[in-house]
């Protein structure tokens, strides 16, 4: 055997040095190794296979003691270790930027639900790509990321098959039958060329009328710098989504939930590019008006604290910080109420250097960015509180969540109405209110105008037990559109003060309710269906709370707020139950003629 072995090998070697040699070879050398390669052949194929053999043994040896021995050699890397070499926490102010690359792929995962599989890796390339960027201004990043965080109000991420909040908005209760809306029921209108009535009646025009289409096509041929050029028509397919939305108030609420313009606003707000930001003059406390290139416009609230402070207990509500997560959360709550009351408002992370100080054309605000000691870009605006130096609003360095709402139609072409809260609190540290000393006060509101008719009085209750809710003690005014006089809805707008305390129950803001002993049958009934494990309030909440583009960073209310707002219900219904011991017209039968499935449920 072992001959036969040695014999094919020189063969081999044979072979081999003729190969060597074929530079310098003869044609006669060359026929001698023809012939001999002939002779050879069989021998040569028997040497080819035991190699073959030999190899594979060989391969299968070295196999056995990479897995038995080295195992630890074979294994891959594993994706903890590779991240942390991908995201080095090497200073305070990067903090945020790494943590947000794998809340912006979860919160990407809200318009792809296949994003969730993603490779640890690429996630990881996102957070080094991000904390290089945030070096340099941080301005790649957050645009990055912002494209990203598209899914505002789209596709909620499906951790279960079964949506509770796709129930909810599937009840009758939500789906309630509406007169259809006749032309005066339209918050605005677009006037067609024929309405417009030719050259010289502009001036006649009535001020509630969105402009013809040929006066678009005037202002967009003095178009300003940096806007879109405007192509729109009375077609509403041409409309920007915050002018359809503009176009859809009603009478009777600010959007229709079935709308699917209202996810393209949300979008609209959470993506589209920021040419203007300016400071909003009103209220107290520092808010930015953000123009967007086709005219669209935002009311912006910062975030000043972390999502989980409560308010200092000795702080009185008008002395509290805004919190642009209430802002946020508010928008989501008033939607599940079923009153939507409330201008779509959504997450957004902006950059403060380039989208706010590098663009903004309002001194009075440029001048008081500086950077703060570790670097982050601060600012903190002229305002009546809260604008100082001691309470700056700071990037991390530059990235900075913030609420963005949809921006109501100008005064100018849909005038609102202000009115004061009859059960507005005395913001006076020493005096108490009439309604917090007179227990019939309800008496006298219901004798008043405009609450002594019509919805008005329900209105402000449903407002309380909106407020109630999420614990906001500051609605000290409420707003109506002129236009539908007293027979509209009223308008809940500022709730930046809500959510400020998750451990107490403040049930002064009951006071409507429990005075009045009134409610809507529709606002009751839902509430009732809220209380429900199927529809429980705090899980319709956050499942809605998910499909904002920040909930990916943190959630948008913590576990603590939400299982309040559970606990508050409950108060709400036992308030209206004690009030029905005593009464008999307690509920407002806004439901007269549906006679609905609704119906069917125990009182
Ligand atoms: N989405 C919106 N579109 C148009 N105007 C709005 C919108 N939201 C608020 N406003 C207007 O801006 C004013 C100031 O806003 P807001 O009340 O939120 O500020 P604020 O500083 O919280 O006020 P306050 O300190 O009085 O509580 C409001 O009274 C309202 O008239
Ligand atoms: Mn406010």
């Amino acid at each position: 055997m072992s001959n036969i072995i040695e014999d094919k090998l020189s063969h081999v070697m044979f072979r081999g040095r003729g190969a060597e040699q074929r530079g310098g070879r003869t044609p006669g050398l060359e026929g001698k190794e023809i012939t001999m390669r002939r002779n050879l052949a069989r021998p040569t194929r028997s040497i080819y296979l035991a190699l073959a053999c030999l190899s594979l043994t060989l391969h299968l040896l070295l196999a056995f003691f990479c897995l038995s021995v080295l195992q630890t050699a074979c294994v891959l890397p594993s994706s903890s270790s590779s991240s942390s070499s991908f995201n080095p926490r090497t200073d305070t102010r990067q903090h945020q930027s790494v943590s947000s690359p794998s809340s912006s792929s979860s919160s990407a995962s809200s318009s792809s639900s296949s994003s969730h599989k993603l490779p640890t890796s690429s996630r990881n390339d996102e957070g080094h790509r991000l904390n290089n960027t945030s070096d340099q201004k941080g301005t790649d990043s957050v645009a990055e990321r912002d494209k990203k965080l598209v899914g505002a109000g789209k596709v909620i991420p499906k951790v279960k098959d079964h949506s509770a909040l796709e129930a909810l908005f599937n009840h009758p209760l939500y789906n309630l039958p509406r007169p259809e809306p006749h032309q005066d029921d339209w918050l605005l209108r677009v006037k067609t060329t024929e309405d417009a009535g030719g050259v010289g009646s502009e001036e006649e025009e009535q001020e509630d009328e969105i402009h013809s289409d040929s006066q678009w096509q005037r202002q967009s041929a003095s178009q300003e710098e940096g806007f879109d050029r405007v192509t729109w028509t009375s077609e509403a397919e041409t409309h920007p989504p915050w002018l359809r939305f503009h176009l859809g108030i009603s009478r009777w609420e600010l959007y229709n939930r079935k709308d699917p313009n209202l996810a393209q606003v949300t979008h609209y707000l959470a993506t589209q590019r920021v040419l203007g930001a300016v400071q909003k003059t009103g209220g107290t406390q520092l808010k930015l008006l953000i123009s967007f290139p086709n005219y669209g416009q935002a009311l912006l609230k910062p975030m000043r604290q972390s999502r989980d402070s409560e308010t200092d207990l000795n702080l009185f509500y008008f002395s509290d910080f805004e919190r642009h997560n209430a802002e946020i959360a508010a928008f989501h709550l008033d939607r599940l109420l079923g009153f939507n009351r409330i201008p779509p408002v959504v997450g957004r992370l902006i950059n403060v250097t380039t989208e706010i100080r590098e663009i903004t054309t309002d001194r009075k605000l440029s001048r008081t960015f500086f950077s703060s000691p570790v670097g982050n870009v601060c600012f903190y605006g002229q305002c009546e509180y809260y604008c100082s130096t001691e309470h700056p609003v700071c990037g991390q360095p530059h990235a900075l969540e913030v609420s963005l709402a949809a921006m109501l139609p100008d005064l100018t072409i849909a005038p609102r109405r202000s009115w004061r809260s009859p059960w507005r609190r005395s913001y006076s540290r020493t005096k108490l209110a009439q309604w917090e000393k007179d227990p019939n006060y309800c008496d006298k509101v219901k004798k008043t105008p405009p609450y002594n008719h019509g919805t008005r009085l329900v209105d402000v209750i449903d407002m309380a037990v909106l407020d109630f809710l999420m614990g906001n003690m500051d609605r000290h005014h409420y707003e109506t559109f002129d236009k539908f006089g007293n027979e509209t809805f009223v308008l809940h707008l500022d709730n930046g003060r809500a959510f400020g305390r998750h451990s107490r129950d403040e049930s002064s803001i009951l006071a409507p309710l429990r005075q009045c002993c009134r409610i809507r049958r529709s606002t009751f009934l839902r509430l009732r269906l809220l209380s429900l494990p199927a529809f429980r309030l705090s899980d319709v909440l956050r499942e809605s709370l998910a499909e904002d583009p920040l909930a990916g960073r943190a959630p948008l209310l913590s576990e603590t707020h939400l299982s309040a707002l559970d606990r508050r219900l409950a108060t709400v219904l036992r308030g209206v139950r004690t009030c029905q011991g005593q009464h008999s017209d307690v509920l407002y039968n806004d439901l007269e003629g549906n006679n609905g499935e609704w119906d069917q449920q125990p009182d």
